[in-house]
């Protein structure tokens, strides 16, 4: 099976085309004002309209208001929400857009009720718990955690990098990955040879 992998936190055009020419299936734009990689609307839909027509991308929220999210939703073309706080299933679906939700992991047991709690979302998207911070932060939490049975599509994340994300798809069994620091030069500024390591070593590992 293809792994899919988001490139997330993108904020230059150069950087999202090398992502999409190196394979990424998607890109994340973070719409979080308290985010290094935060973009302004205007200047991700400008990014946006120089894409393929295929690859996904990804509007990121942190306990945004619905009015907020829906100006956004009308200036830039996103084909997935990304709710990375601590919204409400009813709060995710009033769009009508596809979305992930995020969760950030400290037991078993948060990643089985996500599932339960947000049966129409497209994927949960598992990431590293650290206090004081919504994301992006370049750890990984602890796979053993992930239950051996998953109840939908999910995504690993956090912390990954070139030199860890084949071993993290052997030991979790992950379809669907995202990276954001871990391909990084400083903040919002990616790597393009971070991003092709990264993405051949998905590729590999078909
Ligand atoms: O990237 C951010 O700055 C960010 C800030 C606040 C909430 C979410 C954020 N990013 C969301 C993502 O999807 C990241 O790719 C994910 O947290 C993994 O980040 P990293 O550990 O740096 O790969």
């Amino acid at each position: 099976m293809k792994i899919q992998a988001k490139i997330c936190g993108i904020t230059r055009l150069e950087d999202a085309l090398s992502a999409v020419a190196y394979g990424a299936d998607a890109l994340g734009f973070v719409f979080f004002s308290g985010s290094k990689r935060f973009i302004q609307p205007e200047n991700a839909r400008r990014i946006i309209q120089n894409l393929p027509p295929f690859v996904q991308t990804v509007g990121l929220f942190v306990n945004e208001s619905a009015e907020n999210v829906q100006k956004i939703l009308a200036t830039v073309p996103l084909t997935l929400l990304q709710f990375h706080g601590d919204e409400s299933p009813t709060f995710c679906q009033q769009f009508h857009r596809p979305y992930l939700k995020a969760v950030r992991v400290q037991s078993t047991d948060d990643m089985l009720h996500a599932f339960a709690r947000y049966p129409d979302a497209r994927a949960i998207l598992f990431d590293a718990y650290v206090d004081g911070e919504y994301g992006g932060t370049g750890h990984c939490f602890d796979w053993k955690m992930l239950p051996e049975k998953m109840a939908g599509h999910w995504i690993l994340s956090g912390g990954l990098n070139p030199d860890n994300v084949a071993q993290a798809l052997h030991e979790t069994g992950a379809l669907s990955v995202d990276v954001s620091s871990g391909v990084e030069e400083s903040a919002g500024v990616k790597s393009p040879e971070k991003m092709r390591q990264f993405l051949f070593a998905c590729q590999s590992n078909c």
